[in-house]
């Protein structure tokens, strides 16, 4: 790939600005676009085309990137090298963005940068709350991004009117879509989204359908999409380490692990106030880690017997329970081991030093 126009992948003005006021005099530093991000390797688009690139100064570890390193998305100058990697000199003002907090170090890491639109995906079978929700535009508006609200398999629910006016009360100059990626319904009224250089982000819960969606909208499956029945609703979180998706010509689609943690991270915190009358339930249960399986004095058990509770309710919010806590568990595994290594790598640096 060779004479690629960045600007179809999102390079504006606000970027061109900001390398104009520079003054770089070496023609061979260029602008390029964070599409992966490995270990210590990036992968970055061009003019020159889609290249490996490495940070400039140390091979493991740099501290001028301390605060700032690329994340997918970003627009970086690289230094074009011919023979080999290119090298990441700076990275260029974002003008969205989405981080969360590093569990290890308590840094911001940021997990997505410069996308446009965020689409806040919730699927109409199970997954609806208005309060996640309204959390989800929250962070969306704060990003930077635009928000969008998706409502994913409507082909599941026969009215769906009440859904869209809850949301019309909360969702003020937001586009709301009800779709269904099985059977394509009001998926040509998202393609005014799809469309050259801009770059959207998918934020929800897992299983809600943010792969199939991607599908969708290429018109090919280019993301996994893990079958669950549809009677447990049970999201799988097979998510595999994908980047920056290629949608359409230009048009991209920023999935990775940290953005689809920020979803979960925040169903958790969703939980207290979803399920309020389990948790408030919960607190006068004689053990205060009752799991509501067999403990004596479980108020929560209780309240079932008395049908003060509704079994089904009890269903789901277990249900939502074993989704975040398997899922989080995963990310965690994950991130511990990652940053684990990094800290590897720092020590194994003083040391040489
Ligand atoms: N009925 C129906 N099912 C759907 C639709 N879209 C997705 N599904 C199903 O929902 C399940 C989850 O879909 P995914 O696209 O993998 O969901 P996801 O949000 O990417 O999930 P994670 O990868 O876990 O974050 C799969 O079984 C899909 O087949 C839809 O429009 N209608
Ligand atoms: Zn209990």
């Amino acid at each position: 790939m060779n004479n690629i126009n960045l600007e179809e992948f999102g390079y504006s003005d606000f970027y061109k600005r900001q390398v104009e006021e520079m003054n770089i005099d070496d023609k061979d530093i260029v602008p390029a676009r964070v599409i992966e991000v490995h270990k210590e390797q990036y992968k970055v688009i061009s003019r020159f085309g889609e290249k490996s690139a490495k940070l400039k100064g140390s091979l493991f570890y740099n501290d001028s990137f301390e605060n700032e390193y690329p994340t997918v998305g970003d627009f970086v100058l690289v230094k074009y090298n011919p023979m080999g990697d290119d090298v990441i000199y700076e990275v260029l003002k974002r003008k969205s963005k989405f981080s969360r907090l590093d569990s290890w170090n308590l840094k911001e890491q940021i997990v997505a940068a410069n996308f446009d639109y965020v689409f806040i995906v919730v699927s109409m079978n199970y997954d609806f709350n208005i309060k996640r929700i309204e959390r989800y535009i929250a962070c969306a508006w704060q990003s930077g991004g635009t928000p969008v609200i998706i409502l994913t398999k409507c082909d599941l629910c026969s009215d769906y009117s009440e859904m869209i006016e809850k949301l019309n009360e909360i969702a003020f100059g937001i586009d709301i879509f009800a779709v269904s990626s099985y059977t394509g319904y009001g998926i040509d009224e998202l393609k005014k989204y799809i469309k050259r250089n801009k770059t959207l982000v998918l934020l929800g819960s897992s299983g809600v359908g943010k792969s199939s969606l991607t599908n969708t909208l290429a018109g090919k499956e280019i993301m996994k999409v893990n079958d669950i029945r549809e009677d447990d609703s049970k999201g799988r979180h097979t998510t595999t380490h994908r980047q920056m998706i290629f949608v359409s010509d230009g048009n991209m689609v920023i999935d990775t692990p940290g953005m689809r943690e920020m979803g979960l991270w925040d169903a958790e915190n969703g939980m207290d106030e979803t399920f309020s009358d389990i948790e408030e339930l919960a607190h006068n249960c004689k053990f205060s880690d009752c799991t509501h399986n067999s403990e004596p004095g479980c108020a929560v058990r209780k309240a079932l017997q008395e049908d003060t509770l509704s079994k089904e309710r009890f269903k789901n919010y277990l249900k939502l329970q074993k989704e975040v806590k398997f899922a989080m568990e995963k990310e965690k595994r994950k991130l511990k081991s990652r940053e684990f290594n990094n800290r590897k790598k720092k020590m194994k640096l003083k040391w040489r030093a």
